[in-house]
């Protein structure tokens, strides 16, 4: 039986946002026994690699890749079909690329999926609108009007339409998409920062908690256990407090 700590563990994301692999090995050494998911983001795959998505599955990790896929269908058909061959848990695409482009990285994962049977489908998964973007933001640089969670809204119901599995947002938008796309429609939400933690360049935050009780599947945590002078017990301290608000 797992334990509720386990539970909780097990909704929790690491943001493995290092330059090394070193770097990232650390950390997860000493996160080690802890049943989080992993997520590789840019700055550590661009650097490292396939290996160490590998490594990280031979180390019987849940593995979220992180690489916002943006692009023509046909390209995005092609990405799609070379993470789920590389047996990623979870990917994602951004919402902004469209309902063809998102249908496509469906159709590469299913593919992969034809080509090896033993393969499993990953989640796929929308970025909406990122979790720096301020409403200013949205109406005066990115020419976006009304409402955040209009837009966010929007893009979640554009990637449920597409058959994608659920959306990257803040967690300050997860009632207003599970209303709208139904509650099997997950929530990944990274913007996740416990009281009196630095908020860096993030705009759209809620702690751990107050993530859980909107609601959420996942939460995402970079610099918050990355940076902080003993990160297991900074991510002990999120973990629990995921589990009171459970
Ligand atoms: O797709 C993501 O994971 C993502 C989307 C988003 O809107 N905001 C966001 O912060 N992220 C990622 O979530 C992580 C958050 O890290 P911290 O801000 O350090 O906790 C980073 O790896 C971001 O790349």
């Amino acid at each position: 039986m797992m334990s509720t700590f386990e539970q909780a563990a097990g909704r929790l994301m690491i943001a493995l946002d290092y330059p090394t692999a070193e770097e990232a090995r650390k950390l997860i050494t000493d996160l080690e026994g802890i049943p989080c998911y992993m997520k590789l983001g840019m700055q550590l795959y661009y650097a490292v690699g396939p290996d160490f998505v590998r490594e990280l599955k031979k180390r019987g990790y849940r593995v979220f890749l992180d690489l916002k896929m943006h692009d023509i269908p046909n390209t995005v058909k092609g990405g799609a079909n070379s993470v789920t061959r590389l047996g990623v848990d979870m990917f994602n695409v951004h919402a902004a690329g469209g309902l063809k482009m998102m249908a496509a990285a469906l159709e590469g994962a299913k593919t992969a999926l034809e080509s090896d049977p033993s393969l499993a489908m990953p989640t796929i998964i929308a970025v909406t609108q990122l979790t720096s973007t301020s409403q200013e933001t949205l109406n005066q640089e990115i020419g976006i009007p009304g409402t955040m969670e209009e837009a966010v809204v929007a893009y979640a119901a554009l990637a449920k339409a597409a058959g994608l599995h659920g959306v990257v947002a803040s967690p300050l938008e997860v009632q207003a998409i599970k209303k709208h796309c139904g509650e099997s429609f997950k929530t990944i939400t990274p913007g996740i920062r416990p009281a009196g933690s630095a908020a860096g360049d993030q705009f759209r935050t809620l702690t751990p908690g107050d993530a859980m009780r909107q609601g959420t599947d996942f939460i995402v945590v970079g610099r918050p256990i990355t940076q902080a002078q003993d990160p297991r017990r900074a991510a002990e301290l999120i973990i629990e407090e995921m589990k009171e608000a459970w």
